[in-house]
């Protein structure tokens, strides 16, 4: 078995201000998880905290680019130093977020050590890019059109690497099925979207384990899985920045997750962008790390 190391990226800085004055709660995700003592209940080794900078616009307005992009680029870094040490000793690596602005320093990691693929499972693509829309700014909707080098160097060029995944080795599952113009620029581009709907028709498992085998391609080196809680129902997940109607329920997240993490070509996870500010009873966290245990371990 290999381990399983849990490093904590408690980085809200990818997600604008919920309230004027107030910054993203999703920096306590990590915090809440270790509360629900995932690390103990996964049998995981401490891969301990990677500190990220302070939360602060500045005098950052509208058409200005992405917000906090020096200590974006800065914390991408440091992020993939440790991600890579745990990559190339074969673990599994399991981020604790954060947004989903933390997903950049795996893609870089990944990308130092090879080619690998990502599998996004989220409401919305997160694939905004200077290209599609004139509202660039939190780093939070737009990784994964950053890690495949769309914008602004300073965040698509770190190290030369742009891109640091080829579109071809993009796929998302659970994308809201009314999301027609993201869809639509993702088929053109053809980059795979299972929506829930397509996720309900064919079999989340099915669907899951076809995803995990089409990493097993000449060339490639494995895969990261990207987890955005708000790929859940707001009815079981409504501790979340943008909670979108007509989501998946636990028990469709643990069949997309339990084939992907079961690969041994899967390089780790990223969990990200649930808010314990928004739930204040916890429930909403517990059940994310039952179902995150779940799939990592055997029932
Ligand atoms: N859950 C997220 N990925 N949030 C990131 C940003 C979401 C927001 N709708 C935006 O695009 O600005």
């Amino acid at each position: 078995m290999r381990n399983i190391v849990v490093v904590d990226a408690p980085s809200n800085l990818g997600l604008r201000p919920p309230a004027p004055g107030t910054v993203p709660g999703c920096h306590k995700l990590a915090g809440a998880l270790r509360e629900q003592r995932i690390l103990q209940r996964l049998n995981a080794v401490e891969g301990g905290v990677v500190v990220p900078p302070r939360y602060d616009r500045g005098d950052w307005r509208e058409g200005d680019g992405v917000f906090n992009a020096a200590a974006l680029a800065a914390y991408t870094r440091t992020l993939a130093d440790r991600i890579e040490h745990h990559v190339r000793a074969g673990d599994l690596t399991v981020v604790l977020g954060g947004d989903c602005s933390v997903q950049l320093g795996a893609s870089l990691a990944l990308r130092r050590i090879g080619r690998y693929g990502l599998v996004a499972i989220d409401a919305s693509p997160d694939f905004r890019h200077p290209g599609n829309s004139d509202g660039v700014g939190a780093a939070g909707g737009e990784e994964v059109a950053l890690a495949t080098g769309r914008g602004q160097a300073d965040l698509t060029d770190l190290e030369g690497l742009r891109p640091y995944l080829r579109d071809e080795d993009v796929r998302f599952f659970g994308i809201r099925d009314y999301f027609e113009e993201e869809r639509a620029e993702l088929a053109d581009l053809k980059i795979p979207v299972a929506t829930v709907g397509d996720v309900r028709a064919e079999g989340a498992g099915a669907l899951a384990r076809a995803a995990a085998l089409s990493y097993a391609a000449p060339g490639l080196d494995g895969f990261w899985v990207h987890l955005d809680a708000d790929v859940l129902d707001p009815d079981v997940m409504p501790a979340v920045d943008s909670p979108d109607p007509d989501g998946l329920d636990h028990g469709e997240l643990l069949d997309l997750l339990r084939p992907l993490l079961g690969s041994p070509l899967c390089a780790g996870l990223t969990v990200t962008i649930y808010d314990p500010d928004l739930d204040p009873d916890g429930t909403a966290g517990a059940l994310l790390t039952d179902t995150v245990v779940a799939a990592l371990t055997r029932s």
